[in-house]
């Protein structure tokens, strides 16, 4: 079966402030390379990945340029947004050949190549997919007077990335979206116009790294790997 490839959006122009440390988290180490090392290197080993697309605060721009150097995959280096989904906008509008485009947070460096063909295949067949896993603990809505109601998790989801669509699908939504609606994923800006998103099973291991314990777990999940 002919391998879909695809072009990636990268958003890395964050200030990662949950993370609290001195600078933008995704320039972190773990072991010997930076967060959007392992990132890139995942997409480095992938003979379906066309180009990167990485979105990026424009004052890190010689740190980025020293690190994507190393990389054979060709990576167009923009500047990124005030938010996650204008960075990710900006990045869309530079890509010019039609086909599959991921989105995927540039703090997510242990999704697998399997993960990423998955959700691939997916949006080439429903034109939009998404990776999601099964929520574990029980889900309480809290309001202000910190009174607990359980949702039921039934049919609740974690929503992960990459996230993969037909690149007209997602660039025409997010340039409508652009002043009228601010998701947390591009998947929402599509729920938000009216069309669907479909699931994919993803994995517990393709955590985000947003604070500090996100280290911990990254570092375990490197020694898993034998990394
Ligand atoms: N204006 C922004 C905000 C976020 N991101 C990127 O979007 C991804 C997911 O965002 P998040 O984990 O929230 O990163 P930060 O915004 O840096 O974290 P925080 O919210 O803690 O500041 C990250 O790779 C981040 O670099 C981006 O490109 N542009
Ligand atoms: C896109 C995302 O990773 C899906 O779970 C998540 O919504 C990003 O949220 P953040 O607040 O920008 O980290």
């Amino acid at each position: 079966m002919k391998e879909q490839t695809y072009r990636i959006v990268i958003p890395a122009a964050g200030a990662g402030k949950r993370m609290g440390a001195d600078r933008n988290k995704l320039m972190l180490l773990l072991r010997n390379r930076s967060i959007i090392e392992w990132t890139l290197d995942v997409f480095e080993q992938d003979d379906q990945c066309l180009e990167i697309i990485l979105a990026i605060n424009p004052a890190e721009q010689t740190w980025f340029e020293s690190i994507t150097a190393q990389y054979e995959t060709t990576i167009q280096l923009i500047p990124g947004g005030r938010e996650r989904q204008e960075s990710v906008r900006r990045g869309l509008a530079v890509i010019t050949e039609p086909g599959i485009v991921l989105i995927h947070d540039g703090a997510r460096p242990f999704v697998t190549l399997d993960a990423i063909h998955r959700v691939v295949a997916a949006a080439e067949v429903t034109g939009a997919a998404i990776l999601a896993v099964p929520i574990k603990d029980t889900v309480k809505r809290v309001e202000q007077d910190r009174i607990v109601e359980t949702v039921p998790r039934e049919q609740l989801m974690a929503a992960q990335t990459p996230q993969a669509f037909q690149l007209e699908t997602i660039r025409t939504v997010h340039e409508k979206a652009a002043t009228e609606f601010l998701g947390t994923d591009d998947a929402s800006l599509i729920e938000w116009d009216g069309g669907t998103v479909t699931q994919v099973t993803g994995q517990y291991e393709n955590i985000k790294v947003t604070t500090p314990d996100d280290l911990v777990f990254g570092e375990a999940i490197l020694t898993k790997r034998g990394k």
